[in-house]
Order: structure tokens, then C-alpha cells, then sequence
């Protein structure tokens, strides 16, 4: 079974404060999970965790069976002369497709981000909604086993927003784990699960050094 999980995970930079403390998660393919909490309280810090960039100040990660992880930033980059077609068709030249098979598949996957009418357009000149939707097609393409999402519709209107929701309850009914920060109310309501770090901050103001 895919997974990802971690056991008795606290962290924080240097001396500063705790950002969150006790955590325990585990994340299975098939599941789509919101991370939610106040600003600064640490989402895109355990997604780093979570991926391995990271090594916490305590506690453990572990992936089972997660060859690939996609990432999909909250600033979305992109190779500013290429056709948005090519961030999509990429990944799936490098798992052997042949540009005929790959080019169809890339535009049914951008057909469900709602991206495909831009599929010529230089990555450049697409907005700042229609890039954030292209990296979240560019990750599905990847057909990662762990896809770790931060504030996908932060930059998003309300329908475009609705869109990338239910394309990311989809994401996760097939052999991919998906975590997502955000502060969407909608975003968490279209995941199958939440954790809040709100209930695994430490208490205010304790900075010790095994606070
Ligand atoms: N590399 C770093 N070095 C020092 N402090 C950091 C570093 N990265 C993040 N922080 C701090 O850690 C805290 C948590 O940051 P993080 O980005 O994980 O929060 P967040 O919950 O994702 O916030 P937001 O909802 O505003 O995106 C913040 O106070 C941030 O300034």
C-alpha cells in the first residue's frame, strides 16, 4: 500500500518557537487530505517534511511504496517560452510515451484543469490562475504516488476555484496520496480528511530546548 507517515513530528527553525509538536499522520493512496491552520503555523514547512526536503527537529518520516512525489508551489514556474501543451506533454515523453500518444492524454488531462484553451500559448503569457492550473495538470501528468499541493486556489476566482477542487478529489480516488495546504473552506470540504495543525501547536511562548 502507497503511504506516507510520520510519527512524533516537532519542528522548528533554530531557537524560535515550536511550529507544531505530537505530530502523527499517516496519508494512504486514495486520500485526499487538507492541512489546514493559522497562517505561519507550519502547512508548507510539513509539506517539505512530508516530501523529505526537511529533516524535522524530531520525529520520523517514512514512504512506502512512493517512487515519485509532485509538488504543485504556491508560485507557479514554468519555462517562460514553452507552450503550456509542453509542460504537460513532458513528463509524459519522459515515462516513454511517444509524442503522438502523449499529446491527446496531455490535452484530456488539461481539459479537466479547464487549461486546455491556452495549450498553445506560451507559459508566459498565460495568467496567474491559468499557470497555477497548468502545474497542477503538469503534476497529475508525472502520475506521482505522493502529490504534495500548497494553496492551489489562492490565486483563483470562485469557479475556477470549484474546478481545481474537483479535480483534486479525483486526483486522489486513483493510486496517489494528496495533501493540500489551504485556507480554502472549499478546498477542505472537497478533501477526504483534515488535519488541523492548530491542534498540535505548543503552548505559546515556549522556546526551551525540548519544548
Ligand atoms: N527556512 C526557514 N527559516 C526560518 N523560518 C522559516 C523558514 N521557513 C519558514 N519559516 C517560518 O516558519 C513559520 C511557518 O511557515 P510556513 O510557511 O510553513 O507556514 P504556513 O502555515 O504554510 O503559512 P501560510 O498559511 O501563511 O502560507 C513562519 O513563521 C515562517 O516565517
Amino acid at each position: 500500500m502507497v503511504s506516507v507517515s510520520a510519527t512524533g513530528l516537532a519542528h522548528r527553525f533554530g531557537s524560535s518557537a515550536y511550529l507544531f509538536d505530537g505530530l502523527d499522520l499517516e496519508v494512504r493512496a486514495g486520500e485526499v487530505v487538507a492541512l489546514v491552520g493559522p497562517s505561519g503555523s507550519g502547512k508548507s514547512t510539513l509539506l517539505s517534511i512530508l516530501a523529505g526536503w526537511v529533516t524535522p527537529t524530531r520525529g520520523q518520516v517514512v514512504h512506502h511504496g512512493i517512487a515519485r512525489t509532485g509538488w504543485v508551489f504556491q508560485n507557479p514556474h514554468g519555462s517562460p517560452r514553452r507552450s503550456a501543451l509542453d509542460h504537460v506533454v513532458l513528463p509524459l515523453l519522459a515515462h516513454g510515451r511517444t509524442r503522438r500518444a502523449a499529446e491527446p492524454e496531455a490535452h484530456e488531462i488539461m481539459a479537466r484543469f479547464d487549461v486546455e484553451g491556452v495549450a498553445d500559448r506560451p507559459f508566459r503569457a498565460l495568467s496567474g490562475g491559468e499557470a497555477q492550473r497548468l502545474m497542477l495538470a503538469r503534476a497529475v501528468a508525472t502520475a506521482p504516488d505522493l502529490l504534495l499541493v500548497d494553496e492551489p486556489t489562492a490565486q483563483l476566482d470562485l469557479a475556477t476555484s470549484a474546478t481545481v477542487n474537483r479535480v483534486l478529489a479525483q486526483v486522489g480516488r486513483n493510486a496517489t496520496a494528496v495533501v493540500v495546504a489551504t485556507h480554502d473552506p472549499a478546498t477542505r470540504e472537497a478533501c477526504t480528511r483534515v488535519i488541523d495543525l492548530a491542534d498540535h501547536m505548543p503552548a505559546m511562548g515556549v522556546t526551551g530546548p525540548e519544548a
